[in-house]
């Protein structure tokens, strides 16, 4: 196992990386000092749930917890208000105060509502994260927690610490290939906005990321997790700093927004949202190869690096003016300067983007 650690002082927490660890989940708890008199409540989804929740349970339990669960359906569309309020009835009927904790069992959905339970039950009460996606490296760390509003992704919300994240990479062994590439778009882009050298890792070793070769995973999401928490550290509330995590997106969160929440994974909207970064790039100065180099890595990780004709552009113009990144009148991007080196750009002309656009549109 190794553990990495997110620096906030006070709020400081562990991200502990290994095999096995969902059987000792208790002693951990334990060692994070979660109370065992008050229940905890267990947030999974059917998938997740179907594999992992007796055994966390049976855990739990052995190790004095007492455990209440709700299991949502799997998908973007639990991220919902309604799916909110019955998470928040399962906590009020299981009895949770105010010394309970909000457990998270499964990827970026669960996560995401299970920590926004958790921020807002009785004001706030302790979280913890069990990440059984790859993509979850990223959403298990860093306290971004919150759900959906139809008209744009992640506009309900909070920040809220977790006290510990569980990362049991044995139980990435069920999941389906799609979801494996849209964990890996994440994890990419870990390497793009911050270590090239770690970028051109992933692609060399995008056969074994595929086929979840376990020492390429660890060190695929030890890095990865490395990446976010040290940015976190330095700026957890998105100041400044932080912003470079969202490398993507702008675009990204445009296309899931009037998609639906349905057709494509979030890993794959920012796939397609890094090259438009890319394309937005060269544009503004950067080598004209940044977009082959970007496509090229992305492809190897067989995510998508196109935008289906289908996708209307106004729409989705109008979604990023809905994004928390538009701000002031203007569209803030991440724009990639070379592999592994970002900045943040304000005042995009809207011209530039409708270029954009257009240039994903072609190559599909
Ligand atoms: N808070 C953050 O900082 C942050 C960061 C990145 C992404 N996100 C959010 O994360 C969400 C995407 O997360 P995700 O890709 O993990 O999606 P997800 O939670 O929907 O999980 C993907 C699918 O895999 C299934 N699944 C989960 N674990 C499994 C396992 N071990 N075996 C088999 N199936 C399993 C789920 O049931 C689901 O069908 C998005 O809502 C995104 O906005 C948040
Ligand atoms: O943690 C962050 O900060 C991120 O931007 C990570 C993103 O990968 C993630 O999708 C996050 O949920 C986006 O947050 P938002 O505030 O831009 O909606
Ligand atoms: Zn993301």
């Amino acid at each position: 196992m190794s553990t990495l650690t997110v620096q906030l002082g006070e709020r400081s927490y562990p991200i502990h990386i290994g095999r096995g660890l969902l059987h000792r989940a208790g002693e951990f708890l334990k060692e994070r000092g979660i109370a065992q008199k008050s229940p905890l409540l267990i947030v999974s989804d059917e998938h997740t749930a179907s594999f992992y929740l007796a055994t966390l349970e049976s855990n739990l339990q052995k190790s004095g917890y007492k455990t209440e669960s709700f299991v949502v359906k799997p998908g973007e569309t639990s991220k919902s208000l309604a799916v909110f309020e019955q998470v928040i009835t399962a906590a009020i009927q299981g009895g949770l105060d105010r010394h309970s904790a909000v457990i998270a069992l499964g990827g970026g959905v669960v996560g995401d509502l299970a920590g926004f339970v958790a921020a807002s039950y009785m004001r706030g009460v302790k979280f913890v994260q069990i990440p059984t996606t790859i993509l979850a490296h990223d959403s298990s760390v860093g306290g971004k927690v919150g759900i959906n509003h139809p008209l744009a992704k992640n506009m309900i919300g909070a920040f809220h610490q977790p006290e510990l994240v569980l990362y049991d990479v044995d139980t990435l062994s069920t999941l389906p290939p799609r979801e494996v590439s849209a964990g890996l778009a994440e994890m990419i882009k870990h390497g793009l906005i911050w270590d090239a050298n770690f970028a051109y890792w992933c692609r060399d070793h995008a056969a074994d990321l595929l086929a979840l070769d376990a020492a390429a995973l660890e060190y695929g999401l030890e890095k990865g997790c490395s990446v976010k928490a040290e940015v976190v550290s330095r700026d957890e509330r998105e100041n400044d700093l932080r912003a470079i995590l969202n490398l993507g997106h702008t675009i990204g969160h445009a296309i899931e927004a009037i998609a639906g929440y349905g057709e494509f994974l979030h890993g794959e909207a920012i796939s397609i949202g890094m090259v438009g970064s890319a394309l937005l790039g060269v544009k503004l100065g950067a080598d004209p190869a940044l977009v082959e180099v970007t496509r090229d890595m992305l492809s190897s990780l067989r995510l998508p690096t196109s935008l289906p004709a289908h996708l209307d552009t106004d729409r989705l113009l109008e979604a990023m003016m809905h994004d928390k990144k538009f701000k002031e009148g203007s569209i803030t991007f991440v724009v990639p300067r070379s592999i592994g080196r970002v900045e943040v750009v304000k005042d995009i002309p809207v011209s530039d983007i409708r270029q954009v656009i257009e240039q994903l549109k072609e190559e599909a």
